[in-house]
């Protein structure tokens, strides 16, 4: 184990019911370093990162946190975040900063969302929901922490600003893991990107070393190089 080492997946499967999502998959994270999962729709980074966050148990294998000590040892933003109705953003996290500390206005700063804090969670934009979800996963500080396509349905301004946030994040001492389709901003923010496909991983590794190992001059071109990119979704169980 490196001393840096904070999360690790060994031999890892998920299967929900007869269906095989994720197998033998082990991974590694270090503190101080942003992960990129990256991968086509459908090829399981969703229910990695659940099984990582401690959502879903693995149906084999294991995940250990070899951080210190925390009160949330690990922050979870879902794809689609969602708020209980009827509360401002800040109240909204200050439901969680009572629970293990924090100051809702400082995390809100954090992300850019000063301007809404006394505006009701159903009254944000798509946006906006996501930016409070990553506000709401680092709240307490947690030494990992695991967002699900943060980027996802941001200008690319506010998506540009969101990766600066996970560089803070990191910089600050976190592990971040979080999935993209982004290939610009893994490229340009990441130490280390994973490349998982039908549930396995394909690689994991820095930008430099896979562009010197395809041969190529961008995660675009990694990724279409290492992945068949076809038009058909891979569904995992089905054979056709
Ligand atoms: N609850 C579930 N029951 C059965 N199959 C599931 C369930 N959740 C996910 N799957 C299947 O697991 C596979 C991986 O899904 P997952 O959401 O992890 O992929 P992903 O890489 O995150 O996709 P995307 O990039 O489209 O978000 C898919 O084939 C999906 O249909």
């Amino acid at each position: 184990m490196k001393v840096s080492e904070i999360l690790s997946a060994s031999d890892v499967a998920h299967s929900f019911g007869d269906v095989d999502v994720l197998e033998d998959i082990s991974l590694s994270v270090e503190a101080g370093t942003v992960t990129a999962l990256i991968g086509p729709n459908g090829s399981g980074k969703t229910t990695l990162l659940r099984v990582l966050a401690g959502i879903l148990s693995p149906t084999a294998g294991r995940v250990d946190y070899h951080g210190p000590e925390a009160e949330r040892e690990i922050g979870y933003m879902p794809q689609q975040p969602s708020f209980r109705s009827g509360f401002t953003a800040a109240e909204t996290l200050a439901f969680y900063t009572s629970l293990v500390g924090g100051d809702p206005e400082s995390l809100l700063d954090r992300v850019g969302l000063e301007q809404a804090e006394t505006r009701n969670v159903e009254a944000l934009s798509g946006g906006m929901r996501r930016l409070l979800g990553i506000a709401q996963a680092t709240v307490g500080d947690p030494p990992v922490i695991i967002l699900d396509e943060p980027g996802s349905g941001l200008d690319p301004g506010m998506r540009q600003q969101t990766f600066e946030v996970v560089e803070e994040l990191a910089i600050d001492g976190a592990a971040v893991l979080l999935s993209t389709h982004d290939m610009t901003l893994a490229a340009e923010f990441a130490d280390q990107i994973i490349l998982i496909e039908r549930g396995a991983v394909v690689e994991a590794a820095e930008p430099t070393q896979l562009f010197a190992e395809y041969d190529c001059e961008s995660l675009q071109a990694v990724f279409e190089t290492v992945f068949e990119t076809g038009t058909a979704v891979d569904v995992a169980g089905e054979t056709a």
